[in-house]
């Protein structure tokens, strides 16, 4: 196999996970699992109080981080992603709970004013994830990007946060991908590092 046909391959791969794992996040955001999840976070995150956080603003089905991002908007500053363009990393400007926000490319809010940060520990979106920490979004590779311009630079935590749904045996590898550090489910916390 050549290596166009490899990379298609993979790419139609992922967009057949994501179909399936999309459906059964769906499922899950129906049963209202979000607290629970938030919960976990909260508690994960108490150990980072004090450093730039970033956060999301959730669209579609994704688990709701919101409670967590206010709990610890008290206790530091807290950030969320904006879109500066295709190909690009993610920029992050300060969150705080009920500051103007506006609509962004996808659907997603974001701050209207604010400074732009750079995080330190990242809540990162997902469609699915696999237990050695490998994390599939919507396929337009912000994250990647971003995590490893950060990486580049510092180190910095990535934190997965979804429905435990959302986790698949094995999820396919890229050179490109950046691993999470942690992911946090309704169900607890998982460590890829523990080798579970
Ligand atoms: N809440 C949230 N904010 C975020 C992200 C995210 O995943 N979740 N992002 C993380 O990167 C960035 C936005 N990127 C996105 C990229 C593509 C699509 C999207 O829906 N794309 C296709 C569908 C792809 C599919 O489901 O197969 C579409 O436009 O229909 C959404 C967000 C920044 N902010
Ligand atoms: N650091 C990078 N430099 C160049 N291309 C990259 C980088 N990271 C990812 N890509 C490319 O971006 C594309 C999408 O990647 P991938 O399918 O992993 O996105 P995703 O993780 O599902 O999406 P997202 O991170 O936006 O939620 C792939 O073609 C990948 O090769």
């Amino acid at each position: 196999m050549d290596e166009q046909t490899a990379l298609r391959d993979l790419s139609e791969q992922k967009a057949a996970i994501r179909k399936v794992v999309c459906a059964r996040r769906r499922e899950a955001h129906q049963q209202r699992l979000d607290a629970m999840a938030a919960a976990h976070l909260l508690e994960m995150l108490r150990a980072h109080a004090g450093k730039i956080l970033a956060g999301y603003m959730p669209i579609r089905s994704e688990t709701d981080p919101r409670a967590a991002l206010r709990a610890m908007a008290a206790r530091g500053p807290v950030v969320v992603p904006v879109i500066q363009g295709d190909g690009l990393p993610l920029i992050f400007r300060q969150w705080s709970p009920g500051c103007e926000m506006i609509d962004g490319p996808f659907g997603a809010l974001v701050p209207a004013e604010g400074d732009f940060l750079e995080p330190q520990v990242l809540v990162v979106p997902l469609v699915a994830f696999d237990r050695r920490g490998n994390r599939l979004g919507y396929g337009g590779g912000f994250y990647d990007r971003t995590l490893a311009a950060l990486r580049s630079r510092k180190p910095v935590k990535a934190i997965g946060f979804a429905y435990a749904a959302q986790e698949e045996e094995t999820l396919p590898e890229e050179p490109t991908d950046q691993k999470l550090d942690l992911i946090v489910t309704e169900e607890g916390v998982i460590d890829p590092a523990a080798g579970a």
